[in-house]
């Protein structure tokens, strides 16, 4: 039995302006420390080089964390750890450079970005809307997806510390290492790794609602939840993605994701696009919500066009389910079943064989049929 929805990362009633699910950073490791050239205080005949080495530097990480509910802007765009320290006599080495850990929530694709002169080329193409698993392929490549709580990647390795003197001894003798007053050796060996990234949020959910705008989908998934996003009557109320959490009596959970309604022609762009799809990307279900007030078959076939097209048809390798919503408006109970057996007739030419559901997620009427049909839908996907 459903007990509750939980709502988890919120999106509605936020605007698109300060919902990120994608960000551009610099990361650069520290610096490492010079080495020291130094002697000990003792007469010349005596004296031997006792320069310590200067400290790597600080690398820079990230890691993602179910602590963190959104992507959010670090208060600047380049990430930088700290520098190693130098050395000093006496054999004291430098210490090491500080590691940052910028921490991500669970669900982020990290892309390097391997050309840097291209970057510019890119965030004007991300800022036209754009994906950037359709830029240039040679300038990004993806190298992690930080899906598991905890994982991380070290992004930019520090720079390694100069040599102190102490070591010429190995290495030349003492003699030579005596003479040698200045050297190359002491400048830190290796620069730190300077990298610019693209971190984008691919949601981690069981399942994704998908419909027109004012299909009804913030309401399906708020009604049976305290939290209370923004749902209005004019369409494109949601402008990113939700993630709910759907708890059932006996300790089942699932994630459900509501993204901004999709109209013909998203595809190429047409009201949100398809971007926000890809935080239906890694779903077990795709839920088709329909208003059966309107044109559901139109809708359904719209829908599901929009999906066929994305991504080359990813998105249709997992188990669907079309729910009816707004059915409070469709009459009587005769008038009701016809239209669901209309809507299943075309779920089936279009290739969908789910379960066909009608709720009102107004009234809170069937919300349990549709909480039971996705979660039949995972089960069965997670025995597979
Ligand atoms: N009569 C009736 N109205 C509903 C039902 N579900 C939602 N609505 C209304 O439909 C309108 C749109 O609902 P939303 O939940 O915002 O729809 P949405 O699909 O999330 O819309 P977008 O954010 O534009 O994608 C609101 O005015 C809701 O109150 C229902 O079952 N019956």
């Amino acid at each position: 039995m459903l007990r509750s929805i939980r709502l988890l990362a919120k999106g509605p009633g936020t605007s698109s302006h300060n919902f990120l699910d994608r960000l551009t950073l610099t990361c650069t490791g520290g610096f490492g420390g010079r080495g020291s050239i130094s002697f000990e205080h003792l007469p010349r005949s005596k004296r031997r080089p006792d320069g310590g080495n200067g400290g790597n530097g600080g690398s820079v990480l990230i890691r993602s964390s179910s602590k963190v509910q959104n992507l959010q802007k670090p208060t600047t765009l380049h990430l930088k750890a700290g520098d190693g320290g130098m050395g000093h006599g006496q054999k004291k080495h430098g210490k090491t450079g500080e590691n940052l850990v910028y921490s991500v929530p669970n669900g982020i694709i990290v892309k390097q970005i391997t050309y840097p002169n291209h970057v510019y080329d890119l965030e004007t193409w991300l800022n036209e809307g754009n994906d950037s698993s359709s830029y240039d392929k040679k300038s990004i490549k993806t190298i992690a997806d930080l899906n598991v709580d905890g994982s991380e990647i070290l992004m930019s390795k520090g720079g390694v510390g100069g040599m102190g003197n102490a070591n010429y001894i190995s290495l030349y003798g003492r003699d030579l290492a005596v003479q040698s007053k200045v050297s190359e050796a002491a400048v830190p060996s290796k620069d730190p790794e300077s990298w610019r990234v693209v971190l984008e949020l691919k949601s981690i959910a069981d399942v994704g609602l998908l419909g027109m705008p004012n299909a009804g989908k913030s309401s399906l998934l708020s009604c049976l939840s305290k939290a209370k996003p923004t749902i209005d009557s004019y369409a494109f109320t949601t402008l990113s993605p939700t993630v709910g959490k759907v708890e059932f009596d006996d300790g089942f959970e699932l994630k459900m994701a509501d993204v901004p309604g999709i109209i013909k022609g998203a595809s190429e762009g047409r009201g949100r696009g398809l971007r926000f799809l890809r935080h239906v990307e890694r779903t077990e279900c795709l839920c088709y919500v329909v208003d059966s007030s309107g044109f559901p078959e139109y809708d359904l076939e719209v829908i599901f066009r929009e999906i066929e097209g994305y991504e080359g048809g990813g998105l249709l390798d997992r188990g669907a389910i079309v729910v009816c919503n707004k059915m409070d408006l469709c009459g009587e109970e005769e008038e009701r079943e016809e239209i669901m057996e209309k809507i299943g007739r075309k779920a089936n030419e279009l290739g969908l064989y789910g379960e066909v559901v009608g709720c009102s997620a107004l009234e809170g009427e069937g919300l349990e049929g549709v909480a039971e049909g996705v979660r039949r839908i995972c089960e069965e996907s997670r025995r597979q």
